[in-house]
């Protein structure tokens, strides 16, 4: 049976375009449909113009430190007009370059919604229909917004870097990545800032402890964090958005942001329709391959609700190229991935959590812990009430270095670098003959001698 193409991929965000790319490389005739801009969520409304705004909301701190160490230098307020179009003609500078990577690939672009037809065919919102030999769907994810009253009144991260003006005051709720780290970023950038989440502390799912750590701080900066609090309804008033939480108090807010969480792109796909099987939440449901129960339909990144990061989608892309177009299968790797949460303090964190290790040491045996809080030199001396914090947890007998936690600045790029013995499997005394480096904060890494306490000894 002879194909349009051997590969048709839905989706031009992290996982898609690179899939393409890798696959066309290897001689395979490959499109690819978007239906918004190509690069993605990452690249368009993610971990890009996020990162821009994380670095512009910590500048005001900067000049604060640069006059305590006796600089001239004076702060006024931050100006959205003057950022915004830089923001986005950055934004447009790196379509241009995921469109170029593509042409440059010979891979066909479709400025289109793409859905499944049968087993073997797409067709386009122009409505054309395309037959492949592998359909790749890597459609991502949307934000989701609870069913609220006056929800219509309320704007997610697709719309926070398209605003017109920034607002006064915002309700971000929501205790996740994009809550907090949203809630941090309108704080720096001067905007007065309340979060709303429903649990006992953000971040859930994370080491408790760090995120206790971080939850203070961002207290103590000003953010007005109400844990156990929710949104009962929203009204839009002349004063602004009047949000009653569920405790009955009222609050007037110029925005409110839900950061509540993503669901999996494939509403409308047609995949249940020909056959793909589907999670509680509409994910694709994969195996370690990433194929479907479709055999000639294969998904990679959000859209399969696996570890929702760029890096994984990326890589998931790449195996599923090295398993179909290589003949060489190859199932992704899920284990120890870093990350960080772009929160201020940064928090970067890869491998068990103190909760997870309880969990653990009943099966594996003792698990060591070890922390260490201390005020950063740099931020003290600007007076800055600012602490690290570091989490070591260790297997007692094996002595392998399972968890690492740390709530600093860079602690992103830090984690980065941690990850690495962490994924050889190293053990405490590696990082412990490793001699330190003086004076940092990473030093701490390498000096922490004493268990703060065992779980399970
Ligand atoms: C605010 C925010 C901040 C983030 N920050 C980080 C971070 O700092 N670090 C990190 O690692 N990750 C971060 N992420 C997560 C990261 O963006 C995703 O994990 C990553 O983009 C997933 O890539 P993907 O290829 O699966 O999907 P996406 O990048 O979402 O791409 C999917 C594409 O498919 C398109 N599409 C959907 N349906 C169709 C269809 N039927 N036809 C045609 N096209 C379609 C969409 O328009 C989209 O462009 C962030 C996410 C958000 C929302
Ligand atoms: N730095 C990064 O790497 C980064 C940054 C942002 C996003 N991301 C990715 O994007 C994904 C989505 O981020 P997210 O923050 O939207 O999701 P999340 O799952 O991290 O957090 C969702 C939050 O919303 C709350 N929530 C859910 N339903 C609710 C409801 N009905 N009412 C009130 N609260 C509710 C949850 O309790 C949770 O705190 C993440 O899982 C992550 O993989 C990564």
């Amino acid at each position: 049976m002879s194909f349009d193409y051997d590969l048709f991929v839905i989706g031009g965000g992290s996982g898609g375009v690179r899939a393409a790319r890798v696959a066309s490389a290897e001689g395979a005739k490959v499109a690819l449909a978007e239906e918004y801009r190509m690069g993605g969520t990452c690249v368009i409304r993610g971990c890009v113009p996020k990162k821009l705004m994380v670095f512009a909301s910590g500048y005001k701190d900067l000049v604060h430190d640069a006059q305590a160490y006796g600089w001239e230098a004076s702060v006024g307020d931050f100006d959205w007009d003057v950022f915004r179009p830089k923001m986005h003609a950055e934004l447009d500078r790196l379509e241009g370059i995921y469109r170029n990577i593509l042409k440059s690939n010979n891979v066909e672009a479709f400025d289109a919604r793409a859905e499944i037809k049968d087993a073997h065919t797409v067709t386009l919102s122009t409505g054309q229909d395309i037959t492949a030999k592998h359909i790749l769907v890597a459609t991502g994810g949307t934000p989701f917004t609870p069913d609220v009253e006056g929800a219509e009144h309320t704007i997610t991260s697709n719309e926070i870097f398209l605003q017109e003006k920034l607002p006064g005051s915002i309700l971000i709720v929501g205790g996740g990545f994009i809550a907090s780290e949203f809630a941090c970023i309108m704080h720096g950038l001067g905007v007065k800032v309340t979060q709303f989440y429903r649990g006992e502390m953000i971040l859930r799912g994370f080491d408790k402890g760090s995120a206790t750590h971080i939850a203070d701080a961002m207290k103590s900066r000003g953010i007005d964090l109400q844990l156990g609090a929710d949104v009962a309804k929203i009204v839009k008033t002349d004063a602004g958005l009047e949000v009653t939480a569920k405790d009955g108090s009222t609050q007037v807010f110029d925005a409110v942001m839900y950061g509540t969480g993503r669901v999996p792109a494939t509403k409308g796909m047609g995949l249940a329709e020909v056959g793909v099987n589907l999670g509680r939440k509409g994910e694709v449901l994969v195996d370690a391959y990433s194929q479907t129960s479709v055999p000639s339909i294969y998904a990679v990144g959000d859209v399969t609700d696996r570890i929702n990061l760029t890096p994984v989608a990326i890589r998931e892309g790449m195996a599923f190229v090295e398993t179909v177009f290589k003949a060489n299968p190859t199932p992704v790797d899920h284990e120890l991935v870093p990350s960080a949460v772009f929160t201020q303090p940064e928090f970067g964190t890869t491998g068990l959590t103190e909760e997870e290790a309880v969990d653990y040491a009943a099966t594996h045996g003792p698990v060591e812990v070890y922390t260490t809080a201390f005020k950063a030199m740099q931020s003290g001396f600007a007076g800055r009430e600012n602490k690290v914090f570091m989490k070591l947890l260790v297997d007692q007998h094996k002595r392998t270095v399972l968890g690492c936690h740390l709530v600093m600045d860079g602690a992103g790029e830090l984690i980065q670098l941690a990850g690495i013995p962490v994924k050889m499997g190293a053990t405490k005394e590696d990082f412990d003959r490793t001699c330190a480096v003086h004076p940092t904060m990473a030093e701490e890494l390498v000096t922490m001698k004493t268990p703060s306490h065992v779980i399970g000894g």
